[in-house]
């Protein structure tokens, strides 16, 4: 477990940074919020970019800054792969060179994986005599990933790798990032404003606010949660971790979640891949009966678990256990008091097939890929 925590201000009456939490020795940790709340600040006082006033940052069992015995170890030293929005590749420099520049300056005794294998990783094998000028956006960010990794880091941080690409580039690129997470074998702390990028590869979250951490977590968990400003969003609902059950003849696939099984349009992969789908809350209905006769495909049948009204509107989320699973439904307080709403009763949960996002990337796996059981 790596361990972060630092305090900075910018200045009298600037902008205050007060957060500390963990980061996990495997997998991705998000850090999530609005513009402004502090998360690149963060990232530079991780990297040694930024001297915060105080602070206490310990990498894989290696102190680098701990201000109360006036440790600062220089950015050089900390063995911090960093990837900003722009791949800031060498210009002059082939792809091949810009990958063996990360490849020298790993420190002799470190283990990780080699050139062929980054390459293969990323699949830029056939770019590397290019320069960076002949690249795409995306292919520019994938070089970048790979020197990163090969300088062998502790950590990779990310400051919104994804940012400044389209949304096709993007499509592009995340798939490679959730390869590279499941094969790095080190933590990464991965800053974004984009909920679907946290979707597809977080594994924890760290929600911050002006300044300050609000809640940290396994990503699963935060979702569920109402009381978070997560919550407020648009696209606020629970993520199931999912397995490819079939694909059906009539174009539609299922996926089995501890719970239950859902249809949906969704393409993600053969039988076995894993994916995270995103269930909004907005898109759930529930019934007190059975319904017949409907068009919705998934009707699964749980238990009110509880009620939580939303401050400061005539709306609800209705939390419902499902097996083992929890789904999110928002719907008006006057649906509550009409249906008799308490929780213990049963529950219907009405969930159309063609509501699930289809930018969601296999949470683990890439999708295409032959399922790896047990994975
Ligand atoms: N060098 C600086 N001097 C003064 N204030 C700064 C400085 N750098 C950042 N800030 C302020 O600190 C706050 C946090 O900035 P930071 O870049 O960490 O936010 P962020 O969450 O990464 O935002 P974004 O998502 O827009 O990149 C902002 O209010 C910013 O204006």
């Amino acid at each position: 477990m790596s361990g972060i925590a630092l305090r900075h201000e910018f200045g009298p009456g600037g902008f205050v940074l007060d957060a500390a939490f963990d980061v996990p020795e495997r997998g991705v940790t998000a850090l999530f919020g609005p513009s402004g709340c502090g998360k690149s600040t963060i990232l530079a006082a991780v990297a040694g970019l930024l001297r915060p006033r105080a602070g206490h940052v310990e990498i894989g069992g290696a102190v680098v800054l701990d201000t109360a015995r006036g440790v600062f170890v220089p950015p050089e030293r900390r063995r911090c792969g960093v990837v900003f929005q722009d791949a800031r590749l060498f210009p002059h420099l082939s792809v091949e060179s810009n990958l063996r520049y990360g490849l020298r300056r790993a420190p002799r005794d470190a283990a990780g994986p080699g050139f062929e294998e980054v390459v293969a990783l990323l699949g830029i094998g056939h770019l590397l005599a290019r320069r960076p000028s002949g690249l795409s956006g995306g292919e520019r960010q994938r070089v970048a990933l790979g020197r990163a990794l090969l300088a062998r880091p502790r950590i990779l941080l990310m400051d919104e790798p994804l940012a400044a690409l389209d949304a096709a580039r993007r499509a592009e690129v995340l798939p490679f990032l959730a390869r590279l997470r499941d094969a790095a074998g080190m933590p990464i702390l991965y800053v974004t404003h984009a909920l679907d990028e946290v979707d597809a590869l977080a594994d924890r979250l760290v929600l911050l606010e002006a300044g300050r951490v609000v809640a940290e977590g396994p990503v699963a968990a935060l979702a569920a949660r109402t009381d978070l400003p997560l919550a407020a969003r648009r696209d606020a609902g629970v993520l199931l971790d999912c397995r490819v059950a079939h694909a059906m003849e009539d174009g539609l696939t299922t996926l089995d979640f501890t719970g239950g099984r859902l249809v949906t349009t969704l393409h993600p992969g053969p039988p076995g891949t894993r994916l995270r789908v995103r269930v909004r809350a907005r898109d759930v209905a529930v019934a007190i009966a059975e319904p017949q006769g409907i068009s919705t495909r998934n009707v699964l049948r749980g238990v009110l678990a509880g009620i939580d009204p939303v401050p400061g509107s005539p709306e609800a989320f209705v939390r419902v256990a499902v097996g083992a699973s929890e789904i999110l439904a928002r719907v008006t307080r006057d649906a509550v008091a009409r249906l008799g709403l308490a929780p213990g009763i049963a529950l219907w949960v009405l969930v159309k097939a063609v509501t699930f996002d289809h930018r969601l990337v296999g949470a683990a796996g890439m999708p295409g890929e032959p399922p790896q059981d047990g994975a």
